[in-house]
C-alpha cells in the first residue's frame, strides 16, 4: 500500500482527517445545515450557555453560535484555501523549475526566494490591508505569496533528489521533454513533501486570518468569521467564559488536525534534499588531435571526462577512442570502476552533475555531440542512441504500468492514436518475446521478474528505433538462463533493425558471443582494441590477457580462481604513464612515461611498450598512431 495512505490509517491522522472533512462539509453546507440566520439575534438570550434552543449558546447580541461557527469558517477556510493555492502554484512551480532546470533559472529562483524570505509578513499583510481596505482575499494571497519561499526550497531539493534517480535519466535517455519528465516523473515523487509543507502552511494560514479577524480587519462584522468569534468571545469573558469555547476549540483542532497530517505525510516518507551539487564554470573543450572516422555511426576521438571527486574535479577519462560501423556490435570491457558507463553517459550527454567533457570529440551520424544544447541531444536520445542499463527495476517509475511507459514512448517518438499506440507497444512487447503482452502491459514494474523488466527495458529502448544502443551489462543482474536469452534477444533484434551495439562489459563470454570487435578500457584509458578473435587469441596488452586468464572458465578444478593482483586505482591516484603499471607483471622504468596506443597488427591497437612480451603475442614492429 502507498506509505501515505498507509499513514493517514493511522488512528490519530484519520480522527484529523475526519474532523476536517466533518468540518469542511459543515461549512459548506452551513445554509442547509445551520439552524439560525448568522446575523439573527435572539435578545431573550443573550449570552446563554449551550442549551436545547442553541446548542453551543449565544453571543452578546444573542445571535447563534452554532450558526456562526459554520458561516465563519466559509470566510475563514476560504481564505486558507486561498493562502494553500497561492502557496501551491507559485512555490511548486518555482521549486520544479530550480531544482530541475538549475543554472541560471536555479540562481534567479533562490534569489528571489531569499528576498521575500526576509519580508516581514504580518508588516506587509497590514500594508496591504491599509492598501486594499479590508479585502480578505487579497490580504490571504498576500500571505501565500509570502508563504510560498519556503515550499519552493523543499520542491527544489526534493527535484534535485528525484533528478539523480536512474529512472529520470531513462526517461531522458528516451527523448522525454523535461516538461513531461517534471509533470510525470517528478511530480509524483515530490507530492509527499508538497502535502507536508502544504498542510503545515494551512493550519499556519488559519491562525493568520484568526488573528486578522481578532484585530477587527480582513471581513467586517456583521459577516461572521471565525477570527471575529474570538475577538466578541474575548469582550465578554467575565460574563460568558463559554462564548470563548466553541471558536477556540473549532479552530484549535483544526490547526492541530493540519499539522497531524503534515506530520503523518512526513513520516511516511518525505525525503531530505541532497546537497546542491557543485557549480562551476563551462570549461573549453580541448579539440582531439585524430580525425574522426568518416564511415563510422559513431566515433569518438581523444574524449576526455572529469568528474567531482573529493571536492575537486578529475579526469575519470583520459583520451579515448572509440568507432563504431553501422549495424556492428562492439564491446567495451573492462574491471569495474574503468570509466566504462561514464563512457556510456557521456555519448548521451548524460553525465551526472558536477560531470564534463573536457577533451575530445563525440560524432555521431556525421554530427558533433560534444558541446550540444542538453535541448538537441534530447532530440538524438531514444531516436538516435538508447541505452539500456544494468538495473533494470530501477530504471522503470514504480507509479506507473509498463503498457503506460511503453506507450509514453511510442507516443513521443511516433504519435498517432490511443489505439494505434496500444497496437505499437503491444508489438514492441512481442518483439522482445514477453509472453502474453496483454497482460503485461498492466503490470507494475514491482510484479515483473529481472528477466522480463530487462525485456521491457529493451522494449522502451526500441520504441525511438535508435541507430546504435548502448547496453550497459544488461545482463549482469540476470541469472545464467535468462542472461543467455537476453543475449540472444539482443542477437535476433541486431539482425532484424539493424541498429549498432554498444556492450559495455567485464564478462568476456558476453562479448565474444555477440561482438565481431572489443576496446579494453583500464583505469580510464584504452588499452587495447582489435577483432574479439585477435583479442582472445593474440591479447597484446598483459591487462587483457590478465582479464582473460581470470575467466572462470579457465579455472582449473580444485585450483584457485586466476585473479590480477591489485585493484583498479582511485582516479585520483593513477600513476604517471601507465596506469597499469604497478599491477603488471612485464611493468619497466620505461613504463613511468606516457604510452601512446601502438599497432602492433593492422587494427589491432595496445598501449604497452611490452607488447611483443605479452603471452601468446607475436614480435611486431610499434607503430605509433596516436
Ligand atoms: N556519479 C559519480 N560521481 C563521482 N564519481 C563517479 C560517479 N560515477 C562514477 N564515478 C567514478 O568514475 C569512475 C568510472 O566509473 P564507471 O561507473 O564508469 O566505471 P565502470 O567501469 O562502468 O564500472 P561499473 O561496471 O562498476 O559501473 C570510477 O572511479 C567511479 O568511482
Amino acid at each position: 500500500m502507498n506509505p501515505v495512505w498507509k499513514a493517514l490509517r493511522r488512528p490519530l491522522t484519520a480522527a484529523a482527517v475526519a474532523y476536517l472533512g466533518v468540518v469542511l462539509l459543515a461549512v459548506v453546507f452551513a445554509p442547509l445545515l445551520a439552524p439560525y440566520d448568522p446575523t439573527d439575534g435572539d435578545l431573550d438570550h443573550v449570552l446563554s450557555g449551550p442549551s436545547a434552543l442553541h446548542p453551543l449558546g449565544t453571543d452578546s447580541l444573542g445571535r447563534d453560535v452554532l450558526s456562526r461557527l459554520m458561516y465563519g469558517g466559509r470566510v475563514s477556510l476560504s481564505g486558507v484555501a486561498e493562502a494553500v493555492l497561492t502557496v501551491l502554484v507559485l512555490g511548486v512551480l518555482s521549486g520544479l523549475l530550480a531544482g530541475f532546470l538549475g543554472g541560471w533559472v536555479d540562481r534567479v529562483v533562490m534569489w528571489v526566494v531569499d528576498v521575500v524570505l526576509a519580508v516581514p509578513v504580518i508588516v506587509t499583510l497590514l500594508v496591504v490591508l491599509a492598501v486594499v481596505g479590508s479585502n480578505e482575499t487579497a490580504a490571504m494571497i498576500a500571505l501565500g505569496v509570502l508563504g510560498s519561499p519556503l515550499l519552493t526550497r523543499v520542491v527544489r531539493g526534493s527535484t534535485l533528489a528525484v533528478r539523480q534517480e536512474l529512472f529520470i535519466t531513462a526517461a531522458r535517455v528516451a527523448g522525454l521533454s523535461n516538461r513531461a519528465i517534471a509533470v510525470q516523473h517528478i511530480l509524483p515523487r515530490v507530492a509527499g513533501p508538497i502535502t507536508v509543507q502544504a498542510s503545515i502552511f494551512a493550519g499556519a494560514a488559519l491562525l493568520t486570518e484568526t488573528g486578522l479577524g481578532y484585530l477587527g480587519l480582513g471581513a467586517q462584522p456583521p459577516t461572521p468569521t471565525w477570527g471575529g468569534m474570538v475577538a466578541d468571545a474575548s469582550t465578554v469573558i467575565d460574563q460568558q467564559p463559554w462564548l470563548l469555547v466553541p471558536s477556540g476549540v473549532v479552530i484549535g483542532l483544526a490547526i492541530l488536525s493540519f499539522g497531524l497530517i503534515g506530520d503523518a505525510v512526513r513520516d511516511a516518507g518525505a525525503r531530505h534534499a541532497p546537497p546542491n551539487p557543485r557549480r562551476r564554470k563551462q570549461v573549453p573543450v580541448v579539440p582531439p588531435e585524430t580525425a574522426p572516422e568518416p564511415d563510422a555511426l559513431l566515433s569518438v576521438r581523444d574524449l576526455t571526462l572529469t568528474l567531482p571527486r573529493g571536492g575537486e574535479d578529475t579526469v575519470v577519462v583520459e583520451r579515448l577512442h572509440l568507432d563504431i560501423g553501422p549495424g556492428e556490435v562492439v564491446g567495451l570491457v573492462g574491471e569495474s570502476g574503468c570509466g566504462k558507463s561514464i563512457t556510456g553517459r557521456a555519448l548521451l550527454g548524460l553525465l551526472p552533475p558536477g560531470g564534463q567533457v573536457t577533451g575530445g570529440s563525440i560524432r555521431f551520424g556525421g554530427e558533433e555531440l560534444v558541446a550540444r544544447r542538453q535541448a538537441d541531444l534530447r532530440k538524438l536520445r531514444g531516436s538516435g542512441i538508447a541505452l539500456v542499463s544494468q538495473e533494470p527495476l530501477s530504471c522503470l517509475d514504480p507509479v506507473f504500468t509498463v503498457g503506460h511507459q511503453v506507450d509514453e514512448l511510442v507516443r513521443i517518438h511516433r504519435g498517432g492514436s490511443r489505439k494505434q499506440v496500444r497496437a505499437r507497444t503491444l508489438q514492441l512487447l512481442r518483439d522482445v518475446n514477453l509472453p502474453d503482452p496483454e497482460l503485461v502491459v498492466r503490470k507494475y514494474p514491482h510484479e515483473l521478474s529481472g528477466g522480463m523488466a530487462q525485456r521491457v527495458l529493451i522494449a522502451l529502448a526500441l520504441a525511438g528505433e535508435p541507430k546504435l544502443l548502448i547496453a550497459d551489462e544488461p545482463t549482469t543482474a540476470l541469472d545464467v538462463t535468462v542472461q543467455a536469452e537476453i543475449l540472444e534477444l539482443l542477437r535476433t533484434l541486431r539482425a532484424r533493425t539493424g541498429m549498432a551495439v554498444l556492450l559495455i562489459s567485464h564478462d568476456w563470454g558476453v562479448v565474444a558471443d555477440l561482438c565481431t570487435r572489443a576496446y579494453v578500457m583500464y583505469a580510464g584509458h584504452l588499452v587495447e582494441t582489435a577483432t574479439v578473435e585477435e583479442l582472445f587469441d593474440h591479447p597484446r596488452h598483459p591487462y587483457t590477457a590478465g582479464l582473460l586468464g581470470c575467466a572462470p572458465r579457465r579455472a582449473e578444478p580444485g585450483q584457485r580462481l586466476p585473479a590480477i593482483p591489485g585493484t583498479v586505482p582511485d582516479p585520483r591516484h593513477w600513476p604517471t604513464g601507465c596506469h597499469f603499471q604497478p599491477r603488471c607483471p612485464l611493468a619497466t622504468d620505461d613504463c613511468a612515461v606516457p604510452v601512446p596506443l601502438l599497432e602492433p597488427r593492422t587494427g589491432h591497437r595496445a598501449r604497452c611498450i611490452h607488447h611483443d612480451r605479452v603471452e601468446g603475442g607475436e614480435r611486431d614492429a610499434r607503430t605509433a598512431v596516436a
